[in-house]
């Protein structure tokens, strides 16, 4: 039985797997609590996991993270201290997928408030002059980060006969033969798409990657959606876009901060339609997730390679 610590409590169902070969132990960082026998972190849930966090695991054989990006891990420390860390690549792609196109459709549908008004006392009869939207098939989507999410998010759009637009940081002339694809830079994508979608990892190139700027370069009709970080798009610039109708509407899956504070100006903003970070959010992608992230947990507690280390 090896200690293993939990960042966030794990659902009932996960437990009985997991305490089979740990003995389990929840990270409060406000403690001085010793984890010195502690031999590996299962990150569940975004909790930041740092150099001092490791220090205080002098065992530490394997960090195991439940998801795919791994932005809230230091990577340089625990590769310092030898410390493998496993993802779990693959398996969220057509969850998050799914999700990018619920968001194209609900936003350019005008879903949410269309909910709204039709449970509300406005709704008498049938208006054609009502709730207006644009139309998804045919239009132009432009995709920023052309890895497996991004990938899945075009083969679904190729069913609305889209035009498929993407920038990514290398160019991925397999995708293009497969998916019809055709390559952008930044600047041309933002300025022909009508859906632009974020689907990249947050690393120092992405962060803050659209703002007032980007902003300016889409048209007034277009719409944004992020299913990557909230920390690629610069939130104040956004909601003045969004205010100030410079592009027509977003569908947030992330924000920046995550959660925003419930005060926030974005929240009033009738134009945006925010999910809580549930990209990944189905029943079955969660559970392979989980076998996942325990098939890498204890490999690494073994002393084994782990089958998906981030590299
Ligand atoms: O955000 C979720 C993930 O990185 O898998």
């Amino acid at each position: 039985m090896k200690d293993i610590i939990l960042t966030d409590p794990l659902p009932e169902f996960f437990l009985p797997h997991t305490q089979a070969r740990c003995e389990l132990r929840y990270f409060d960082s406000a403690t001085d609590a010793d984890f010195a026998a502690s031999r590996g972190i299962l990150a569940y849930g975004h909790v930041t996991i740092d150099a001092e966090m490791m220090d205080r695991c002098p065992q530490l054989q394997v960090i195991s993270n439940h998801g795919v990006g791994v932005d809230h891990i230091d990577l340089q420390a625990a590769a310092a201290r030898g410390i493998p860390v496993g993802n779990t690549p693959g398996c969220v792609d057509a969850a998050t997928a799914d999700l990018t196109i619920a968001l194209m459709l609900a936003t350019a549908r005008k879903l949410v408030v269309s909910d709204a008004f039709a449970r509300g006392e406005e709704f008498t009869r049938y208006n054609p002059a009502l709730l207006i939207g644009q139309e998804v098939t045919g239009s132009t989507l432009g995709i920023i980060g052309m890895g497996r999410i991004g990938c899945e998010v075009a083969r679904r759009a190729q069913a609305f006969q889209m035009r498929l637009l993407y920038h990514n940081r290398t160019r991925r002339p397999d995708a293009e033969a497969e998916l019809g694809v055709q390559y952008r830079s930044l600047d041309d994508l933002l300025q022909e798409s009508d859906f632009v979608s974020l689907n990249c990892p947050l690393t120092p190139e992405t962060t803050g990657m659209i703002g007032a700027a980007e902003f300016a370069k889409m048209k007034s009709s277009a719409i944004l959606l992020n299913l990557a970080r909230g920390q690629v798009v610069d939130t104040q610039a956004l909601y003045e876009a969004l205010r100030d109708e410079k592009i027509q509407a977003a569908g947030l899956d992330v924000t920046d901060p995550e959660p925003l504070p419930r005060d926030h100006p974005l929240l009033r903003l009738s134009n945006v339609i925010i999910t809580p970070h549930l990209g990944s959010a189905t029943g079955r992608t969660r559970h392979t997730m989980m076998q996942r992230t325990l098939e890498n947990l204890f490999a690494g507690l073994d002393g084994q390679p782990l089958p998906n280390e981030v590299k």
